[in-house]
């Protein structure tokens, strides 16, 4: 391989190292400014190319294209790519699976986050918002500063241990148990090992040839047995299918065990392996703990910053739930806390990236992309430019009115992705936000503190802030 590819497609990249390609700039600008420099350098035009040391990634910016890649000509581009491989039980998850394995799998796990299966599991969720409101209420009562995104993840964690592991722990109180440990060693894997296999994909192989793998084995392990634990619990006790959890949902879409267990590759497969459904819950804390987190801590943030947004929260949330604690069906009704949480994703989205590979050959927009080819989708920098939201860095809910929604590219907005690979949670996932953050709002006002660092500098590698995001909380004198 060489730096090529792009010259012979006539597609322009940034200045490209011969070892390194792109990678220095990567690391100069970090996940953010690479993206927004060269979005911008490269103004006119619809694609430009990156080089990730030596692997030619196609970034496209023309909304137009995104779109036919994401949806019209989504059989072309059905894959993610990944940097490296993977041993069960992660293996089979359905972030990386690929092709019609992929598709068998989605098609099994999509009833898992129907409505009124969410419906379902939001006891667990308003559960978790309760120990974590009263918690908060203590630290308001000793205005103690409270580091949001530390403190939104031992909630999401909690949410995730009940609803994919049947497992009701308490972080917060228990912060060192061993479910808690294990997520944390795979959302945090080595740093070292992780870089050089970016730097140089061909080096995963050698690796997991030697035994070393990206991922720590142990904590998937440990994640895979609690699954089964559970699972053979609920058979024993003839409890499945009643704690309405994903790992019910899960359980009875799994192949019966006293059948042949062999994967059947037919496109026919109404049902998973065990190794399938490890595989899921283990995505979930993947995909469902980090990103809640982050999205819940920066709209807390950006309310604290933003006193008058919170005040209009806050009479919302009066209206639509009363004094009740505020529920899955009463949270439908907060129209302008999802605005807030929009305009949120949109600043920090916790994907800034969107991923895909060129299945087959493809003309989009008169622009050939061979198969193989890897696709970057940059929603950082589509989110932050000014054609589609002027002033981009202000935080404006208003931009999410149905109005102002209806006046752009519908594709300017990315944060869940788009098409059939979209976030098969993202339906979940708000409705988890908005039950826990209008459960805070309705008895406690989150305001700056002497730790508070803003105008925020964000971390150069994730949708972090450097300083943390510092607050504290006062108590609300409530009207009704
Ligand atoms: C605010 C929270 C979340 C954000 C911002 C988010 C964002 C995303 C994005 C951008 C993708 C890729 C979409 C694409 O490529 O078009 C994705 C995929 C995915 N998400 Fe989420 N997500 C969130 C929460 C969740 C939750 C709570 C779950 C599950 C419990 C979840 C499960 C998944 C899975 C399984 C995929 C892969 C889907 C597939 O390839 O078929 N996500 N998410």
């Amino acid at each position: 391989a060489n730096h090529d590819t792009f010259r012979k497609m006539g597609i322009d990249t940034p200045p490209t190292s011969r070892i390194l390609g792109n990678f220095g700039l990567s690391l100069k600008y970090g996940i953010f400014g690479s993206q927004t420099v060269f979005y911008k350098q490269f103004k006119d035009k619809k694609v430009y190319g990156w080089y990730e040391s030596r692997r030619p990634i196609l970034i496209v910016k023309d909304l137009d294209m995104v779109k036919e890649i994401l949806v019209k000509k989504f059989n072309c581009f059905v894959n993610r790519f990944v940097t490296f491989d993977t041993e069960p039980p992660f293996r089979d998850n359905l972030f990386i699976l690929r092709g019609d394995h992929w598709k068998q799998v989605r098609t099994l796990v999509s009833p898992t986050f129907s409505s009124a299966k969410i419906k379902t599991m939001s006891s667990h969720i308003e559960r978790n918002a309760k120990i974590m409101l009263d918690n908060l209420q203590q630290k308001q009562d000793s205005s103690e500063c409270v580091e949001l995104r530390e403190y939104c993840s031992y909630f999401t964690l909690d949410v995730i241990a009940s609803t994919a592991f049947g497992l009701e722990i308490n972080t917060l109180k228990d912060p060192k148990n061993k479910f808690v440990a294990s997520a944390k060693a795979l959302l945090n894997p080595n740093p070292l090992v992780y870089a050089l296999v970016l730097l140089l994909p061909e080096l995963a192989k050698v690796l997991s040839m030697l035994g070393v793998s990206v991922l720590p084995q142990k904590p998937l392990d440990y994640l895979a047995s609690v699954v089964d634990v559970a699972i053979e619990e609920r058979k024993r006790d003839d409890s499945g299918g009643k704690i309405n959890d994903f790992l019910d949902l899960l359980m009875r879409a799994e192949v019966d065990q006293s059948h042949d267990t062999e994967i059947d590759a037919a496109l026919t497969r109404n049902e998973l392996t065990r190794s399938e459904i490890h595989a899921q819950a283990i995505i979930f804390i993947f995909a469902g703990y980090d990103t809640v987190a982050t999205v819940m801590s920066f709209t807390l943030f950006l309310l604290a910053v933003n006193p008058e947004c919170v005040k209009k929260v806050q009479a919302e949330i009066d209206e639509q739930c009363g004094k009740d604690v505020p529920n899955h069906e009463t949270v439908q009704g907060l129209t302008y806390l999802e605005m807030c949480i929009s305009e949120s994703m949109r600043l920090f989205p916790p994907a800034t990236l969107l991923v895909r590979e060129c299945v087959q050959d493809a003309e989009i927009q008169g622009i050939h992309i061979p198969k193989d080819m890897k696709i970057f989708i940059p929603v950082y920098a589509i989110h932050t430019d000014p054609e589609q939201f002027p002033e981009p860095d202000k935080f404006d809910p208003q931009r999410f009115t149905t109005e102002n929604k209806a006046s752009r590219h519908p594709y300017a907005y990315l944060p869940f992705g788009f098409g059939p690979r979209s976030c098969i949670g993202m339906r979940l996932a708000i409705v988890e936000m908005k039950i826990a953050i209008a459960a805070v709002l309705q008895k406690l006002i989150p305001v700056v503190c002497s730790k508070t660092v803003f105008p925020l500098r964000l971390s150069k590698i994730q949708t972090k802030a450097d300083d943390g995001l510092w607050v504290k909380f006062e108590k609300r004198n409530e009207k009704i």
